[in-house]
């Protein structure tokens, strides 16, 4: 069922933003949420816009940046058409059943129908719900420009995520470890499920709801997963662990931890979703733990592949339920063990300038990963000025290691796989190289630097760094500061949970 909303009841004072509204989500019924306004903030004021992703989605960007959009975007203006609900799911949490979650400080607005398929809107930070629990609703600009940035620095990569459509802040007093300010990241997906929500009505007994909540994704996002042979839902659970499978992998191949795997923080559509603590790494190092409230490194940089496989087990449980036995759960998630290391092999292939996987190509990777490793050497720059070395001076990047022969003889192999490929050139391998290995992410103090200059008012630089995050892979002018080593500070900043 997918009916165009009624005008809810303060209509009067809603504004009309444009594209027509659809429910989706909200048609699955009251077990699955609670309808939910947002709260209003003082003060409102554009920080970004994302003007090409408006258009997308069929909003007229200049449309967005009134006084009177950026009050609706920030939820303290209804839109009309919508219905905002807060859903419900509940999670594994550094590995521990935590009950009942929700979205605490998340606003489902509905969907709106785009060439590409429908694709849900929340308001996150838009204020209390019935699952906010000890929280105050709220999230402060500081995360709310993180979050901002890395769901479009993600996209640029070429990395599946939750996009973002506009932040808004509020002078609006936030206490966290200081008192911050508020913000709002008004976010786009095809949708927001995570594992939790499947999750919540197993654990809970509620098997007619699981099965109605599992057809609402097949229906809509796996279509394949009925007609093809076997359990509609174990084939599901096959299906998110092949896009989970190749998600991780795209995650390891540009050095990013996520921060906080948590189930609820898993989309059913192998989505980034929640940037928290998050880091793209600057020295490599496999054990790194960006999240400084993880003091047991569960979600450490080289256990995320693993986590991800346990996170599945969880959905693949939650599933149970609506299979005929434990052993078709196994089944789907078995694949994930093949494809996952494949997949992965191949991205780092790939950033080596090699075209198909060959015998050999796992360990290659592995031996240089082992001395950046040794090294400490910078990931991205790394990848980066290999990408020169294929067709011109290899000193930039051995300057990285300190040790250099042991950098030498890792080459002199590398050379000779990239020229046993047929036809081999060097000037298309370099270009294929960089299109692959990106310039710019938003590392740790690039952020910081964007967040201390919005803090005290000046959104030039989220807006810069937006621009500059959009199309990572090409080298620009201008933005050298972006492509630079981190400064010393930046091992210094500490990522929590706060948000
Ligand atoms: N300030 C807050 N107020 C209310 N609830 C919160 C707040 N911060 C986190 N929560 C809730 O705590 C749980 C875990 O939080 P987590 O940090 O994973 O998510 P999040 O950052 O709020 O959002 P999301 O996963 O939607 O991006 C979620 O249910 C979340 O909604
Ligand atoms: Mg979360």
């Amino acid at each position: 069922m997918n009916t165009a909303l009624a005008a809810p009841a303060h209509a009067a004072d809603a504004l009309d933003l444009g594209p027509a509204w659809h429910a989706g989500f909200a048609d699955l019924g009251p077990a699955f949420h609670t309808d939910t306004p947002p709260t209003a903030l003082p003060e409102t004021q554009l920080v970004a816009l994302n003007a090409p992703l408006a258009r997308e989605l069929g909003f007229d960007p200049a449309r967005l940046t009134g006084p009177e959009a950026v009050a609706a975007l920030s939820g303290s203006r209804p839109i009309a058409g919508t219905r905002p609900v807060a859903t419900v799911y509940s999670g594994h949490q550094f590995g521990v059943w935590a009950g009942q979650l929700g979205d605490g400080r998340a606003i489902l607005l509905g969907e709106l129908r785009t060439p590409q398929g429908p694709i849900e809107v929340q308001l996150k930070g838009a204020g209390l719900t019935r699952y906010s629990r000890m929280g105050d609703g709220r999230a402060v600009l500081r995360s709310s420009i993180r979050e901002y940035l890395c769901s479009e620095a993600m996209h640029g990569l070429g990395i599946p995520t939750t996009r973002a459509l506009s932040l808004t802040g509020s002078p609006q007093p936030v206490i966290r470890e200081t008192v911050e300010t508020a913000a709002v990241v008004a976010r786009v997906a095809p949708s927001f499920v995570r594992f939790g929500h499947f999750e919540h009505f197993s654990a809970n007994g509620l098997t007619p709801e699981l099965r109605r909540l599992a057809d609402f994704v097949i229906d809509r996002h796996y279509p394949d997963c009925r007609s093809a042979a076997g359990n509609a839902y174990a084939n599901l659970l096959e299906a998110v662990s092949a896009r989970t499978a190749a998600l991780l992998a795209q995650w390891q191949a540009v050095g990013f931890c996520h921060g906080v795997m948590n189930t609820d923080n898993m989309s059913i559509l192998g989505l980034t979703i929640d940037y928290g603590p998050f880091q793209f790494m600057d020295a490599f190092n496999p054990a790194h733990v960006c999240n400084h409230s993880d003091h047991g490194g569960r979600y450490a940089y080289h256990r995320q592949p693993n986590i991800a496989y346990w996170n599945l087990f969880c959905l693949g449980q939650a599933l149970l339920p609506l299979m005929d036995e434990q052993q078709q759960a196994l089944d789907a998630l078995e694949p994930y063990k093949a494809l996952f290391p494949a997949a992965l092999t191949r991205r780092m292939g790939a950033k080596l300038g090699l075209q198909a996987t060959a015998e050999g190509d796992a360990e290659l990777v592995e031996a240089l990963m082992q001395l950046m490793a040794r090294d400490a050497v910078d990931f991205t720059i790394c990848f980066r000025r290999l990408c020169d070395a294929v067709a011109g001076d290899s000193a930039p990047v051995r300057d990285l290691f300190l040790q250099r022969e042991a950098f030498d003889a890792w080459a002199e192999r590398w050379r000779e796989r990239l020229q046993s490929q047929p036809g081999f050139d060097a000037a298309a391998t370099a270009a294929a190289m960089r299109r692959v290995n990106p310039r710019i992410v938003l590392r740790n103090h690039l952020g910081q630097i964007a967040i201390e200059r919005a803090q005290q008012g000046d959104f030039t630089e989220v807006r810069r760094l937006q621009q500059a995050l959009a199309a990572p892979f090409d080298d620009r002018e201008g933005e050298d500061d972006l492509a630079a080593f981190p400064p010393d500070w930046a091992q210094q900043i500490e990522i929590s949970c706060s948000s």
